[in-house]
């Protein structure tokens, strides 16, 4: 059975209800393939949540943004994965690298939320990727390798992940890995899961792409072997989120 495609926009801090209103119309108005052939998760920030769930068609998903590693209690701020299930969110994103280096979440405080969000049965799309120093030295593999480690480490299924691989340098720079640079790294990680978790895991687990993925330059990185869909930031936003909807077809 091949990888269902998955396209995930990340609404990052962003929007009003009015603007979230008119995106929303565009999704629900838009033409795509049903949900057997892509999966779509749209995800707003916290307060949207509710408002998305109650207007966006049946065919399309809600993510949180985040949520506490934890029970929650006495956290103030923050939103546990407890909350998301009893609001009916289905998907979580973790570990996206604005929180790793802006609120700087370690690789283990992120696997032991990944581990928490799936034990209240949330399904994570849980993101690596290296800084562009990283890259320049050569370290690219070995960064995603570890970030990827950690999560394995505190899991034991791999049944609701979706792993993204977001390059920093890509994020919202208008520089997009090219579909080399892409597929590499896809398949260096689905070799990583191979070895360390199994054949099965490593056939069937959705590895995506974020970074600069816009209606122009999603069709060819669409068609990568190892590449199962996209996480998409600004260009989630725009009514182009339907063509990168629809980029596997
Ligand atoms: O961070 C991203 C998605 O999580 C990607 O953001 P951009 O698509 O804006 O580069």
């Amino acid at each position: 059975m091949g990888r269902k495609f998955f396209v995930g926009g990340n609404w990052k801090c962003n929007g009003t209800t009015e603007e979230v209103k008119k995106i929303i119309a565009v999704l629900n108005g838009a033409q795509v393939p049903s949900g057997d052939v892509v999966d779509v998760v749209v995800s707003p920030p916290f307060v949207f949540l509710p408002l998305v769930q109650s207007l966006l068609r049946s065919d399309f998903h809600v993510a949180a943004q985040n949520c506490w590693v934890h029970k929650g209690g006495a956290f103030t701020g923050e939103v546990s994965a407890e909350m998301l299930a009893n609001l009916g969110v289905p998907w979580v994103i973790i570990g996206h690298s604005e929180r790793r280096l802006i609120l700087n979440e370690s690789s283990e405080f992120i696997g032991d939320k990944v581990a928490y969000a799936l034990s209240q049965g949330l399904k994570v799309i849980a993101c690596v990727g290296e800084t562009l120093e990283q890259r320049e030295s050569g370290s690219t593999i070995d960064v995603v390798y570890a970030q990827t480690k950690a999560i394995a480490d505190k899991i034991s299924s791999w049944d609701n992940v979706v792993l993204a691989y977001e390059p920093v340098w890509a994020i919202g720079t208008g520089e997009v890995a090219t579909p080399a640079q892409a597929q590499e790294v896809h398949h260096q990680l689905r070799k990583w899961l191979h070895r360390n978790v199994s054949a099965e895991v490593a056939q069937s687990v959705r590895i995506i792409y974020g970074g600069s993925v816009n209606g122009s330059n999603c069709k060819e990185l669409a068609g990568l072997p190892d590449l199962d869909g996209f996480l998409v930031g600004g260009a989630s936003l725009k009514p182009e989120f339907v063509d990168i909807i629809n980029s596997s077809l």
